[in-house]
């Protein structure tokens, strides 16, 4: 940690810049063996629409083109197992993520869907990735980023690794705005979210973590510019759900 005396916020908290990531890390530990049930539950199986979105956006080559996906913060790889679903044989995808215990649910995911040659895990962290420039053909994070504490680090290293030419997706939870649903959504993430979490993880606190989060990550115009700042072009982004969720999208050229 090279920022000494700075601040961040962990869900509604202040805390020490260089605590954040051990925070994140617990969540993550204690959540891991119920993470995709909860993601089903919490958003009534949504996700997966969303998700399937980021796919059709990635467009991975069906045919005989090599294509090398990194998921970072990947977690239990349901981005990586969709790519590979709908790309060609010759995809490969790494899962790279902080946090052990949401990849060992993934690789135990991965040999089921025996997808275990074409997707792999690794631990690592999305401020220094431990891959050489301009390695991928595309770089996605989902539900991801703004779990990192330095997020102008990621999206540094994001744009490092890929190859000139090659796309950046981000998904990630956004700022409702619809009246109306704002304040139904406010209520559904406060009052229900995290007591569903003590239900199913045994954790609220966790979830309770989730919803502040949320609420804390930057609106989808002022994360496009953290996007452009890291140096990549054609920025855009489109809303999900009435702005639930947004997804990035950026080119290295
Ligand atoms: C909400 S989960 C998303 C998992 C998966 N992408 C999905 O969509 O289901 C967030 C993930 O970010 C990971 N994470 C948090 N900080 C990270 C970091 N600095 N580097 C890499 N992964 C990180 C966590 O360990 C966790 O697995």
């Amino acid at each position: 940690m090279d920022r000494p005396g700075e601040t961040t916020h962990f869900g509604f908290r202040d805390v020490p810049l260089g605590d954040k990531q051990t925070l994140v890390n617990d969540v993550f530990h204690s959540v891991a063996s119920r993470y995709d049930l909860m993601n089903d539950l919490m958003s009534g199986g949504l996700h997966r629409g969303w998700k399937d979105i980021m796919i059709n956006a990635l467009n991975p080559p069906r045919g005989d083109r090599p294509f090398a996906l990194l998921d970072v913060a990947g977690g239990t790889g349901d981005i990586s197992f969709r790519a590979a679903k709908a790309a060609g044989p010759a995809f490969h995808a790494i899962v790279c993520d902080i946090n052990s215990g949401m990849l060992e649910v993934g690789r135990e995911r991965a040999a089921k869907r025996h997808l275990d040659t074409q997707v792999d895990f690794v631990e690592g962290n999305a401020e220094a990735l431990a891959f050489a420039d301009r390695s991928f053909d595309a770089y996605t994070i989902a539900f991801g980023i703004r779990n990192v504490p330095e997020i102008d680090k990621a999206l540094r290293e994001a744009y490092r690794v890929l190859k000139p030419g090659s796309r950046f997706l981000c998904l990630e939870f956004s700022t409702v705005e619809m009246p109306g649903l704002d304040r139904l959504y406010d209520l559904f993430s406060f009052k229900v979210i995290p007591p569903l979490g003590r239900m199913v993880t045994g954790d609220a606190e966790s979830y309770q973590y989730l919803v502040e989060s949320i609420r804390k990550f930057p609106k989808p115009a002022a994360f496009a510019d953290m996007i452009r700042e890291a140096g990549f072009s054609r920025v855009s982004w489109q809303t999900l759900s009435g702005g639930i969720v947004a997804l990035h999208s950026g080119w290295r050229l």
